[in-house]
């Protein structure tokens, strides 16, 4: 996978007034952001404010990259250096515009536009509409400098209003619609340009937190049709663990931690990222592969696989893996893999891939009353019982699950 973006070493600092000594005060902040100086000693000494220091990030193509952290932290200064709306003091960032790789350090002003233009799009927190124009409109507004013919502009627009569900809005003006509507606008204004790389602002922060679940499931059944790279910014963790593929921990302008959410939540790379982590919902950010307990430890010398839940189990496997018999407590049992949207039998063990998310393991379990198999490709690979569940449910068994991870490690 290639990436869409890269930050190199990246430092980004606010001088403040533009006076005559801004230069030298500017040379003398990055030597002592050198020399571990922190911010407040760098305001102090300089008056130059350190909205980001030596960032390094790849950014994939297709992923969603949550960058997130405390108010302050330095997660906007970064989004805004990707479409030049913050300039870099020192280091790269390198965007991916179709074949063209292009250096964000100090692009001329055409590039600049071309690049908003047509390969970064924008999404705000306060939905930055034009409340005098109509929904239609508003999306138009992302087309409007591409000269296109009226009737293809509409065409597309009016294809991403009905992927938004607002189709039948598209005469209204933006003030008649809800704050959640709103932003349905603003995410369909920002793809209607099909840029490479959308940026979003914490665009669900000013929603109630239904209407917010809500556009985040949202974002992801969408994301699943335009496999957009999409850098998303948030305060709040579990928002960043539900809906980042990987996340970057942002701490005084610097990143402390990147990784996928479950690198996040069982493995906290320092006491302020376990202080977060100790707080979140771990229901949307544990999957099946890292809660269950691995097959291989379960072999018995009658060759079958024996996993204790309040009753034995006992998972006969073919050379391939593959489950072909289960029993429990020495009797035959079923087993079936579970559909999404269809109620699980009560008394048939599911069989889930790695992916599954803690919720759907807990609510599988509730409706078959039996522990849930993980198989990876058809092979089974760990199983998940009671205690799995309850570790991955609680910060104590989290921890002991580290723990136990450090040691084998
Ligand atoms: N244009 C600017 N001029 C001066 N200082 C700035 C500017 N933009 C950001 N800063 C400073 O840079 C630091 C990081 O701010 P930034 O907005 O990136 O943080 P954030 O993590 O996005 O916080 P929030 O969630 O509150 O927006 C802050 O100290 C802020 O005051």
């Amino acid at each position: 996978m290639s990436f869409a973006a890269k930050f190199e070493a990246v430092d980004i600092l606010f001088p403040g007034s533009a006076d005559r000594g801004a230069r030298g005060r500017m040379t003398m902040a990055l030597a002592e952001l050198d020399a571990g100086k922190t911010r407040n000693d760098i305001i102090g000494s300089t008056g130059i404010v350190v909205g980001a220091a030596d960032v390094n990030l790849e950014v994939e193509q297709g992923e969603i990259f949550v960058l997130m952290g405390l108010s302050g932290s330095g997660k906007t200064t970064v989004l805004r250096a990707l479409n030049g709306l913050n300039t870099i003091s020192r280091g790269r960032i390198t965007i991916r515009h179709g074949d063209e790789l292009v250096d964000m350090s100090n692009p001329p002003p055409a590039t600049l536009r071309r690049l908003r233009n047509q390969a970064v799009s924008m999404v705000f927190q306060q939905f930055a509409l034009l409340p005098w124009r109509t929904v239609r409109r508003n999306v138009e507004l992302g087309l409007e400098l591409r000269k296109m013919k009226p009737a293809e502009m509409r065409a597309s627009v009016d294809q991403w209003l009905d992927r938004v569900g607002l189709l039948q809005w598209a005469d209204k003006h933006a003030s008649e619609l809800s704050g959640g509507m709103q932003q349905r606008v603003g995410l369909a204004r920002a793809l209607v340009t099909n840029p490479d790389i959308l940026l979003m602002d914490e665009p669900f922060s000013a929603l109630d937190p239904l209407i917010r679940n809500k556009l985040q499931d949202e974002l992801l059944q969408l994301q699943r049709t335009v496999q957009k790279t999409i850098i998303f910014v948030t305060h709040d963790l579990d928002e960043a663990l539900k809906i980042g593929n990987r996340i970057a921990i942002m701490k005084d302008g610097r990143v402390i931690q990147v990784g996928k959410p479950e690198d996040i939540v069982l493995r906290p790379a320092t006491d302020y990222v376990a202080e977060f982590v100790a707080h979140m919902n771990p229901l949307t950010a544990i999957r099946a592969a890292s809660l269950m307990r691995p097959i291989g430890a379960l072999r018995a010398p009658d060759g079958a696989h024996h996993f204790n839940d309040n009753q034995d189990y006992a998972l006969h496997l073919d050379n391939s893996g593959q489950l072909i018999a289960l029993h429990r407590d020495g009797a035959a049992a079923p087993f079936h893999q579970p559909q999404p949207g269809v109620r699980c039998p009560q008394g048939s063990t599911g069989i889930v891939t790695g992916q599954h998310l803690l919720k759907d393991i807990v609510e599988i379990r509730q409706q078959t009353t039996r522990p849930v198999l993980v198989a990876d490709n058809g092979r089974i690979v760990g199983c998940i019982g009671t205690t799995e569940i309850l570790d991955a449910l609680t910060q104590a068994g989290r921890a002991d699950y580290r723990d136990n991870t450090a040691a084998t490690n």
